[in-house]
């Protein structure tokens, strides 16, 4: 795999791992960052919550005591059958009743087991007498209930039979000592009580009052509310820790009810599953009213983990842009001027110089490295020249020798021939004739014998330049072998030949050698041919030949 492409994978494979741990590291850090902004919030926000809903509701608590201990009322629940105390204790009341917040209260009697209630409106009797209790009623069992368990104040949703509200009712004991004579309170309606806290209400959290055990007050979401906490059995209420997801959160609310119950109006907090989702539970308990307040916030919500996402996205866009950069940096520095250097090594195999083209970003070393390749092609290509050239001369040399007579330096049988067979191609078309002579040396083994081969040798030579001497320009003189020798005239007739043989043959003026200071004549034997139509060069070789040696054995007799 080419370097780029390893270096691309293994750094895209870095570039990932740490995306990956970055996103990691970011997400602990943004739930720490978001689970300890939510505890603040959650902190504030549940006392916020506890004043703004509770307060209301805590003054028409207080407003109940207050209306329970009128000592009129007192005088009339211990003695619920007198006209003149009920008319003193109820002229009291109407006094008091524009102070409840929903201009009404009632008044149970423990004597005479009646239920009077006054909202302002005329009554329809002239004691506010609506009806009366019955033990046996489930709807009349939370008086009871109050008075036999002692409960100096209880908060209760409840709908009223009679009435047709479902109202949030205050409940206060009216007790001379420790006798109780009756309840006594108002009712807020549930409905706009409900509206008001769900208009103020935070967006992000959810709040609910609950009993101790959990069974739900006060809730945004009237179906979940369970009416009649005090007389219903604890597993039919709509519980709190219903709403949860699973039952470990159950568990962990469940402690947290009971660290808030050690520390009253301390916020204790668990993070829960609710609707799906993990939700911060802030508990916090009010000991005036004897209920718990839950906050639930959701934490994602409150503050989405994708709210990092942004980050993230330019996270990731640096690191691709982090990648282009490298990779064009590594391109520029490394695999340019690598592939260049390849290239021109490509090159100097094909015998050629291709110099490797550096930009200046390429890297030191790489351009040192390319600095030696350039010394080490320029010597090997010179070295390489060099050898071409001796190979060259060798081979020119080889076949001059191969067509040359080392002796003479005229040409062999073989040049000759070779020669000859170039000039006769010539002569088909130009038809310019030429002849040939052949010229055997007299008695040559007597002057080997006489004077010793390399005078043999010496004769010879003599002999060659002799022979070209007397053709000139116009011959070409061969050894064709031993003492033989063969001329081409070039431009020739009969009479030219002749007057060339006659030459030769030295009557007039013979060749005399001086061999160790002897003079010796050196006389040939001469055959010609002159060329003729359809003529090879063995035909024309042929006749000078026979010429030649008819000669040879016509001087012998
Ligand atoms: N020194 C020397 N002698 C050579 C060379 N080539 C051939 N010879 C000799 O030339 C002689 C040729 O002898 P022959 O063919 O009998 O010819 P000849 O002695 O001239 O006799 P004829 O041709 O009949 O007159 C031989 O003795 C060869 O050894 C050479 O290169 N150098």
């Amino acid at each position: 795999m080419a370097i780029k492409s390893r270096f691309l994978i293994s750094t895209t494979l870095i570039l990932l791992l740490t995306c990956f741990f970055s996103w990691l590291s970011m997400r602990v850090l943004a739930e720490d960052i978001i689970g300890s902004w939510v505890e603040r919030y959650a902190e504030k926000q549940v006392r916020y919550d506890k004043v703004r809903t509770l307060l209301p509701l805590i003054q028409e608590v207080n407003l109940s005591k207050e209306f329970a201990n009128l000592n009129a009322l007192t005088l009339w629940a211990k003695n619920p059958h007198d006209d003149n105390l009920k008319a003193q204790a109820l002229q009291e009341t109407e006094k008091f009743r524009p102070r409840f917040s929903d201009g009404s209260y009632f008044i149970a009697l423990k004597g005479n087991d009646r239920y009077y209630y006054s909202d302002g409106e005329k009554p329809i009797n002239s004691d506010y007498y609506r009806y009366t209790l019955d033990a046996s009623k489930n709807s009349d069992a939370w008086f009871y209930g109050i008075m036999e368990k002692n409960l100096d104040l209880h908060l209760n949703v409840n709908p009223d039979v009679e009435l047709g509200v479902v109202k949030l009712w205050s409940d206060v004991l009216i007790r001379e000592g420790d006798e109780v004579l009756g309840v006594v309170g108002t009712g807020l309606d549930l409905s706009t009580f409900l509206n008001q806290m769900v208009e103020k209400q935070d967006i992000y959290s959810a709040i609910l009052f609950t009993s101790p055990e959990g069974s739900i007050q006060l809730y945004q979401n009237e179906a979940l509310i369970s009416f009649s906490s005090l007389t219903n059995e604890s597993n039919n209420q709509k519980c709190i820790f219903k709403l949860l997801d699973d039952e470990a959160s159950h568990a962990l609310l469940k402690s947290t009810y009971a660290l808030a119950k050690e520390s009253p109006n301390h916020v204790e907090t668990a993070v829960v599953k609710k609707d799906g989702v993990r939700q911060l539970a802030s508990v916090i308990y009010i000991p005036e009213i004897d209920w718990f307040q839950v906050n639930f916030i959701d934490i994602n919500n409150f503050l989405p983990f994708t709210e990092f996402s942004g980050l993230l996205i330019v996270f990731a866009i640096s690191l691709v842009f982090a990648l282009l950069i490298v990779y064009l940096l590594l391109a520029v520095i490394v695999t340019k001027p690598i592939a260049e250097l390849e290239s021109s090594i490509r090159a100097l195999g094909e015998n050629q110089y291709k110099a490797p083209k550096l930009s200046r970003f390429a890297g030191p070393e790489i351009k040192r490295l390319v600095a030696h390749y350039r010394n080490i092609s320029k010597t090997l290509l010179s070295y390489q020249q060099e050898l071409e050239e001796k190979v060259a001369t060798r081979t020119a040399e080889l076949s001059r020798l191969s067509k040359r007579d080392p002796l003479t330096e005229l040409y062999n049988r073989r040049g000759f021939e070779m020669h000859m067979a170039d000039y006769m191609q010539k002569w088909e078309s130009a038809r310019t004739p030429f002849g040939l002579i052949n010229v055997d040396v007299d008695r040559f083994k007597s002057i080997n014998d006489q004077y010793g081969h390399g005078a043999g040798d010496l004769v010879l030579q003599r002999i060659a330049d002799y022979l070209i001497e007397i053709v000139g320009e116009n011959g070409e003189v061969s050894r064709w072998g031993g003492d033989e020798f063969l001329i081409l005239v070039k431009q020739a007739d009969v009479a030219s030949l002749a007057l060339i043989s006659k030459q030769l043959l030295g009557k007039s003026n013979p060749l005399i050698v001086d061999i160790k200071s002897q003079n010796v004549t050196i006389q040939f034997s001469v055959g010609s041919a002159l060329v003729q139509e359809e003529d090879t060069l063995a035909d024309i070789l042929h006749r000078a030949d026979k010429a030649m040696y008819a000669v040879k054995f016509a001087g012998r007799d």
